[in-house]
């Protein structure tokens, strides 16, 4: 089945042939993305209205919808041109007027015959002291009282769009709904008491208990599964294609790796031999390696990427590892040089600052095999940098890059395995959503002998304190960052304060003591301001967030971030994660200004209670939302429809691992349940995911 089934032809039409949608409505509701009859069974009611009939308006609160049963009363034609049709009536307990600006009085009559008994339902308002219930949504007799909704959906809207169209057009499209073959796994479903697909979507529209409405009650639950699953789905296909592509056995001897354990002055967490030897054995089979290295702040990523570059090595094979700037680049082959060479690897750095010959020399050289492992920035992936026999790319610091990007990259050398490491944790459900394709290692360990941070929250009205005691630290021998407020306006603003800082504080605590890093410097004096701090001259650093992340510098123990208040949460984790990398008990300084937002007093107060990345994560995703934690268009994080990928993590989850189930039981999706599935792609427009089961 390649082609959309039939059982699913109804839902795909052009949306004239349903009931109240002529060409201008078709064309309106194209607007919000409306553009087959299945877009209106997935626009979910966004609130309902409570029809349920009561016995008087009297108590109501005003204006609110009310339904009520009523003796009819005197008729008070417009006088008046432009003066509204009055009718006078009464429910049980009290009297209000119905009125109308257009209508004919001869309809009115008939609707409304004085002396008899109707049932209204409309919204009520207080006006002049005289409650009013203007143009009624519904007069029924009062035994058709069943013709109400009692909870009536209401839609969400655009121009030229009504509710009452919407709501008609919408009942047209669930005439369409029948019974799907069902997807999802039986027992799932009884778990969570789910229906099968056409109720849950009734029930979706015409809810009539707060379960029915609610993202948590098994109808809408369900239809967010579906979507969930769908995607998981696509990912799991997208996966399983790439791993049936043909990849290199990449045969490690251990040799290399053996070496550089011995040189180490520490021994490796049990996370980071665990991440190791999942990489290489990853590597070791005839399949392309997509694998996701996450790991908190000061996890040893490093040495994790180092160890599975040298057993490409070992293999006769090279690797290359690209960090997001060149202060990064340079310091990885800083800190891997020495157990380069004592271990006989031949590494080198190519960046945007390579030229002319000395770039030629290394591109020849790379070409011809004779650089094992190379190290640098975006640089590294120019065309022209070709690779005598390229097996592993590492992607450094990268949930800037989409399941395409990564893709593309793949392509560089046949067959090259990707490692892409993340150094902010990203909640679970994130991860899920957009590295579901992967193959994930978890670094959830910290090298023994760190010691926790000691975060204070301190007023900025204390400066004068902060600096008398950096004076005093440093005295003693301690270094300390120091980052400055981000203004956010522009870089400009940034380092201009960043600027201010550092002067103020080179008069405080003496011109040699205090150096500065930021965006808008030239490279080479931003090498000599870091490598001042690393050899210990300057004591203080003062930075704007050029050093947010993965700046390695063991000996610095104090981080001090002015207007902490407005930075997120990830990105103070990031700037904590700077110290707490030596054997030196750390403080992290938070200096905030003025009373504080709600928001901004969460995330401080979170990064004062904890220093767990993984649980900072999840806190950051609640206060900022998804969108926002990953950056929804350079993340390629899909968008649903209905599912909320932070209410419902959860459901995430459980598609993802039934997703990668399925893929197991019945890769090519033939069974009668794998059938189905491929209806539900269908149905979510997934039909790229089905071409990965038939290239397969
Ligand atoms: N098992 C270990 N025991 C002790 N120190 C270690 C261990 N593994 C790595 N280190 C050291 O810890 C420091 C941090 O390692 P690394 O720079 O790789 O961290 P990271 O995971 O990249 O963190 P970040 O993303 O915060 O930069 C380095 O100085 C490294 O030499």
């Amino acid at each position: 089945m390649n082609t959309r089934p039939e059982i699913l032809f109804p839902f795909f039409t052009a949306m004239t042939g349903l009931n109240g949608v002529g060409p201008k409505t078709a064309q309106n509701l194209e607007k919000m993305g409306i553009e087959r009859p299945k877009d209106l069974i997935f626009t979910l009611p966004q609130s309902i209205v409570n029809r349920e009939p009561r016995e008087t308006i009297q108590g109501g609160v005003f204006p609110s919808i009310v339904t009520v049963e009523v003796l009819i009363g005197e008729h008070k034609p417009n006088s008046v041109k432009g003066r509204p049709y009055r009718v006078t009536v009464q429910d049980a307990k009290t009297s209000f007027q119905l009125v109308f600006f257009h209508a004919r009085a001869d309809w009115l009559r008939e609707q409304l015959p004085t002396g008899q008994r109707r049932i209204v339902s409309g919204k009520v308002e207080m006006f002049d002291s005289i409650a009013n219930m203007v143009h009624p949504d519904y007069i029924v007799p009062v035994a058709g009282v069943n013709e109400i909704p009692q909870h009536e959906p209401i839609y969400p809207l655009t121009a030229g769009v009504t509710q009452k169209t919407m709501q008609k057009s919408v009942a047209s499209a669930l005439e369409r709904v029948t019974h799907l073959p069902e997807w999802i796994l039986p027992s799932l479903a009884q778990k969570h008491n789910w229906p099968s697909w056409a109720d849950a979507v009734r029930i979706a529209h015409a809810p009539k208990t707060g379960a029915d409405f609610s993202p948590m009650g098994p109808a809408r639950a369900r239809l967010a599964y579906d979507e969930l699953y769908a995607h998981q789905v696509t990912l799991a296909l997208a996966r399983q294609k790439l791993r049936r592509a043909k990849g290199k056995v990449t045969k490690s001897t251990g040799v290399l790796q053996d070496k550089i354990l011995k040189s180490l002055a520490f021994t490796p967490t049990n996370a980071q031999r665990r991440a190791v030897s999942e990489i290489l054995g990853d590597m070791g089979e005839p399949y392309r390696m997509n694998r996701l290295l996450q790991g908190d702040v000061g996890s040893g990523k490093t040495l994790v990427a180092f160890l599975a570059m040298a057993g490409v090595v070992e293999s006769g094979a090279q690797a290359v590892m690209m960090a997001p700037t060149e202060i990064l680049a340079r310091q990885h082959l800083e800190s891997l040089q020495p157990l380069a060479e004592q271990s006989g690897i031949v590494m080198e750095i190519l960046t945007g600052r390579d030229k002319g010959k000395e770039r030629s020399a290394k591109l020849a050289a790379l070409a011809a095999g004779k650089i094992q492992i190379l190290l640098g920035t975006h640089a590294v992936f120019q065309k022209d940098v070709e690779f005598g026999a390229l097996r592993l790319a590492i992607i450094d610091e990268q949930h800037r890059f989409g399941v395409r990007q990564r893709m593309d990259l793949g392509a560089k050398g046949a067959a090259v395995d990707i490692l892409v490491m993340t150094a902010t944790p990203i909640p679970r459900s994130l991860a899920l959503a957009n590295f579901g394709d992967m193959d994930v290692s978890i670094l959830d360990e910290k090298p023994a002998g760190r010691k926790p941070v000691e975060t204070v929250l301190v007023n900025n009205s204390r400066l004068d304190q902060i600096v008398d005691r950096l004076k005093q630290a440093t005295a003693d021998g301690k270094q300390a960052y120091w980052v400055c407020p981000l203004v956010g306006e522009s870089e400009v603003t940034d380092w201009t304060a960043a600027e201010e800082r550092y002067r103020s504080l080179r008069v405080a605590l003496g011109d040699e003591n205090v150096g500065l890093v930021h965006g808008q410097m030239p490279a080479a004096q931003k090498d000599a301001a870091m490598a001042d701090f690393v050899a210990g001259k300057t004591k203080v650093l003062v930075a704007t967030t050029v050093i947010e992340v993965g700046v390695n510098i063991p000996n610095a123990s104090i981080m001090v971030i002015e207007q902490a208040e407005k930075f997120g949460l990830a990105q103070l984790h990031q700037l904590r994660g700077r110290v707490g990398r030596g054997s030196e008990k750390s403080s992290c300084l938070l200096l905030y200004a003025g009373p504080l937002g709600a928001n901004a007093k969460k995330r401080l107060e979170t990064m004062r209670q904890t220093e767990d990345g993984f649980e900072i994560a999840e806190m950051d995703l609640k206060l900022r939302g998804a969108g926002d934690v990953l950056g929804v268009q350079q993340s390629g994080l899909p968008k649903f429809k209905i599912a909320d990928i932070e209410l419902q993590s959860d459901l995430m989850k459980i598609a993802f691992d039934d997703a990668r189930l399925l893929m197991t039981t019945d890769p090519t999706l033939e069974t009668e349940r794998g059938q189905a599935v491929r209806v539900l792609l269908y149905l979510m427009e997934r039909e790229k995911a089905i071409r990965l089961i038939s290239i397969g």
